[in-house]
C-alpha cells in the first residue's frame, strides 16, 4: 500500500543524497561512491541487480520475502544515488511513471513499432 509519506520517503532521500555530495567519503558512504565516480556507482547498480534476480527466484520457491524486499531497498537506493551523481533525482523519474499512466504497455509498442 502507497501514501503520501512513501513519497516523503523518496523525497528526503533524494535530499539525503544531494547533501552527500560535498561530504567527507571517509564518514559517508554515499559520499566515497561519489567520490569513487560513475563507473563505481554503475558496478553496484549491477551487483544490485543480479542480487535482486537471485532473490527473486529464492521468493518464488521458499515464499520468504524479506530478502527480495532488502534488495530491491538496495537496487533503488544505488540508482538514487546513479540520479544524484548526474544531477537528477527521483523527481524525474515519478513524474516520467505518472505521464503512463493509463497508456499500456502492449498500446505505447504498438504506436512506436508504427512510427519505425
Ligand atoms: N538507504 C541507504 C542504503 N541502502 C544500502 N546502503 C549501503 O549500501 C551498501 C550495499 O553494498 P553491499 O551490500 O554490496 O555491501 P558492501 O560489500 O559493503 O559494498 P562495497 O564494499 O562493494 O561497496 C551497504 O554498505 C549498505 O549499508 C545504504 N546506505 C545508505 N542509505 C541511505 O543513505 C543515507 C546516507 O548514508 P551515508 O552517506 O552513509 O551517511 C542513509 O542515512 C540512508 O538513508
Amino acid at each position: 500500500m502507497s501514501n503520501s509519506s512513501d513519497l516523503d520517503t523518496l523525497q528526503q532521500l533524494d535530499a539525503t543524497l544531494a547533501q552527500r555530495r560535498n561530504a567527507d567519503p571517509a564518514e559517508s558512504y554515499v559520499a566515497s561512491l561519489h567520490h569513487k565516480g560513475l563507473n563505481k556507482i554503475l558496478e553496484k547498480i549491477g551487483e544490485e541487480a543480479t542480487e535482486v534476480i537471485l532473490a527473486a527466484k529464492d521468493a518464488e520457491r521458499s515464499r520468504q520475502r524479506d530478502e527480495l524486499v532488502g534488495e530491491v531497498a538496495d537496487l533503488w537506493f544505488h540508482s538514487l544515488v546513479m540520479l544524484s551523481h548526474l544531477d537528477l533525482s527521483s523527481t524525474e523519474v515519478l513524474a516520467c511513471l505518472r505521464q503512463r499512466f493509463g497508456l499500456s504497455g502492449l498500446a505505447e509498442k504498438a504506436a512506436r513499432t508504427q512510427q519505425d
